[in-house]
């Protein structure tokens, strides 16, 4: 059974059909990549799986089970986690807290436990510093722990994103457009560190990218999207060299 599987899947703004009958077969531990130009939809797919839209056709089963009509928090325990195309740190709090931060939302004490500094919180908190220092070693981020995440060079905050996301312990981590500003050597970075998150956290990864170097580099299936609906989906050597691809997507 595939771990995500998206059958049909729509939305309409307005007059506007921003994703149309789209299917999703994703396996668990899979490297899949979601590309098109411009406008093509792929943000949008990212919010329907999240839950931040909720679709006008179609269905999501993530581990055979729907998340259609659960809220963002609900998906989000369900096990996808994500990035955003522009970086949301909490940009004044440091490194470490970044992480933590997204820790917390899954952690469960009592308020009174919180409020109270009760034994439990104590454990959780030394429990929660631990998980976290080892999030930011896998990032090559631990010796920054105590920076502010404003203070960090812009590649290792668009790496700080994905570390926050990987302590949501996802099942399937999306990535939108991960290699969005990075210079070609933190971008050949980047592609070891997702497939790092990959081995090491067995995780299944859907990315966004515009990076067609990093795209066919670690995507093993890709999915190219053109005014909301499929153009292809096969692997990057099919769906690069299929000519729809190449016309609508290069502009050739
Ligand atoms: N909330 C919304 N209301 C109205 N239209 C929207 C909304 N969200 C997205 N759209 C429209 O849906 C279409 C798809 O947008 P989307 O952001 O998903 O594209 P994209 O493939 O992610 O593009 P990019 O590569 O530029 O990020 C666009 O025409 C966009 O204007």
């Amino acid at each position: 059974m595939a771990l995500l599987e998206v059958k049909n899947l729509g939305i309409s703004f307005g007059g506007l059909r921003a994703v149309d009958e789209v299917n999703l077969s994703i396996k668990k531990g899979q490297l899949f990549g979601l590309i098109g130009p411009n406008g093509a939809g792929k943000t949008t797919i990212f919010n329907l799986l999240t839950g931040v839209y909720q679709p006008t056709d179609g269905t999501i089963l993530l581990d055979g089970v729907s998340i259609v009509g659960k809220s963002t928090a609900e998906i989000s325990m369900a096990g996808i986690g994500r990035t955003f195309q522009n970086i949301r740190l909490f940009k004044n709090m440091s490194v470490l807290d970044n992480v933590k931060a997204a820790l917390h939302n899954h952690e469960k004490y009592s308020l009174l436990a919180g409020i109270m500094r009760l034994p439990l919180y104590y454990s959780k908190e030394r429990q929660m510093n631990k998980t976290a220092r080892e999030i930011l070693k896998v990032f090559d981020l631990d010796k920054e722990e105590n920076y502010l995440a404003s203070n960090l060079p812009y590649g290792k905050q668009r790496k700080l994103e994905i570390a926050r996301a990987l302590a949501t312990r996802p099942k399937l981590l999306l990535l939108d457009e991960p290699a969005a500003g990075m210079n070609p050597n933190e971008t050949a970075e980047l592609m070891d560190t997702i497939r790092l998150i990959r081995d090491k956290f067995d995780i299944t990864i859907l990315l966004i990218e515009h990076d067609m170097k990093l795209v066919s580099g670690i995507c093993e299936q890709i999915l190219v999207l053109n005014f909301g609906t499929e153009l292809a989906n096969g692997t990057p050597e099919e769906v690069l060299n299929d000519p729809a691809v190449i016309t609508a997507y290069l502009g050739e």
